[in-house]
């Protein structure tokens, strides 16, 4: 599918913000986890959280949806005996059921997305697995990987937090469940620190207890623990909505996005700031956010590192911005659904904003009069890049066009239509 980006001036409404992904995939997991049954109001439909839920049935979790529950009896530490799983194009389900996997004898996580997550690292974790007496079968630290389990041991471990969080979040979900106590001590640096943070809040919510050291590289675990059954909440969704935020910041805009929580541990929550340190106006009325775009922005610096997935968003409106600005401490964008520096600098020039790339960093030299546009855009089966090319599509002189953009749906599968419903100029073509 194509989308073909028209220059827009104006954006007004109302959008009920999307489930968030990244708490709907934990909250599947806990409730899989568990023996007892669970019910997640408003859980998200994305290709990632449908992954998950796809794979804890494989593994034997029984679920039953209507439009606003899912109703999940788990298997607790018990899973079927799969024999594979596929995540499809889903970092987080990947490395949260790499451990999980290893309650099963031996299961094989396929290759689906050769050009995307085959191509991502998860050495990391297959070490700190491997000293959990787990075999792990892998590519050079990449898919297909098979984990040969059946019988982990807790204990100690020691996982490297440089590359992925996820890393960690995984075995903070299976240590748990283990007879022995664990003691996890983090390596090197932490990065996407703050999403561990929701982590540590589902795992709270299932009743699991664990001790964690304040700078979050140190944790110690009780075995033998029970994840209960229960209710839970998914919030509205800080990451994508985050572009939509972006593309009200570089339009004349009126723009309200309901259920946002102003509290949320999201991480990517930071967009708010930093889109008012930007000169946008952002207002919060309960879970109702308003944002007024005046077409204005100014320039920054921005440790991106506290809002991991909105950064690509808040890039593009950097690209509109009076002044260069700066969003650095990102390396690891360059290990996600592709390396969102190099790929994601190189369509942004195509699209003729003036970026320069760092080993972590991007730098935006801003172009308050827009760019010029006029170009196709390679989506590098990336939802992220699609959105923030859509935001500078919206004040490109000659629009873009974006190629490949179904790959949004795996995130944020409305994306386009609650755009189109502000009054962004978007057609979507079927290739
Ligand atoms: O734990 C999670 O659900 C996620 C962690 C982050 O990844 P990294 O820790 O690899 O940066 C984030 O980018 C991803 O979209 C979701
Ligand atoms: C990087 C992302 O997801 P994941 O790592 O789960 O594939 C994302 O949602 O931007």
């Amino acid at each position: 599918m194509k989308a073909i980006v028209k220059p827009t001036r104006e954006l007004n409404g109302e959008i009920n913000s999307l489930s968030s992904k990244n708490y709907t995939t934990r909250y599947l997991l806990a409730a899989a986890l568990s023996e007892g049954t669970s019910t997640i109001y408003y859980p998200a439909h994305s290709e990632d959280s449908d992954a998950m839920r796809r794979c804890i049935q494989d593994l034997g979790a029984q679920m039953q949806e209507d439009h606003e529950k899912i109703v999940i009896t788990g298997f607790g530490k018990l899973p079927s005996q799969v024999k594979e799983l596929n995540v499809g194009n889903a970092g987080a389900v990947l490395r949260f059921l790499m451990s999980t996997a290893a309650l099963c004898p031996e299961v094989t996580f396929v290759n689906t997305y050769p050009e995307s997550l085959g191509k991502r690292p998860h050495d990391d974790l297959i070490h700190a697995l491997e000293q959990m007496n787990i075999k792990v079968e892998h590519q050079n630290g990449k898919l297909p990987i098979k984990i040969c389990g059946g019988n982990p041991k807790g204990g100690k471990i020691q996982v490297s937090g440089d590359v992925s969080s996820q890393f960690l979040s995984s075995l903070l979900f299976l240590t748990p469940l283990l007879e022995e106590d664990s003691e996890i001590e983090v390596l090197h640096d932490l990065k996407s620190k703050v999403v561990v943070g929701q982590t540590l809040d589902v795992l709270k919510q299932a009743g699991i207890q664990i001790e964690t050291s304040d700078d979050l590289m140190f944790y110690k675990i009780p075995g033998n623990q029970k994840y209960l059954p229960q209710k839970y909440v998914v919030e509205g969704d800080y990451p994508g909505s985050a572009a939509i935020l972006a593309a009200a910041a570089v339009t004349n805009s009126n723009v309200q996005m309901l259920r946002l929580m102003e509290d949320s541990k999201q991480g990517e929550k930071a967009a708010v700031d930093v889109l008012k340190q930007m000169g946008v106006s952002l207002t919060y009325n309960q879970s109702t956010l308003t944002i007024h775009g005046n077409h204005t922005l100014r320039a920054g610096e921005f440790d991106g590192d506290h809002f991991t997935d909105a950064v690509l968003a808040l890039v593009a409106a950097a690209v509109f911005a009076e002044g260069s600005s700066r969003f650095y401490n990102v390396e690891n964008l360059r290990y996600k659904e592709c390396d969102r520096i190099t790929d994601f600098c190189s369509e942004l020039k195509k699209a003729g904003a003036n970026v320069e790339e760092r080993q972590s960093e991007i730098i935006v030299h801003g172009q308050p009069n827009g760019v010029e546009g006029g170009v196709e855009i390679n989506a590098h089966y990336d939802h992220r890049v699609i959105m923030a090319l859509t935001v500078v599509g919206l004040r490109s002189k000659k629009g873009l066009i974006i190629r490949d953009a179904q790959h949004v749906a795996k995130s944020y599968p409305q994306f386009f239509e609650h755009i189109q419903s502000l009054g962004a100029k978007v057609q979507l073509q079927e290739d």
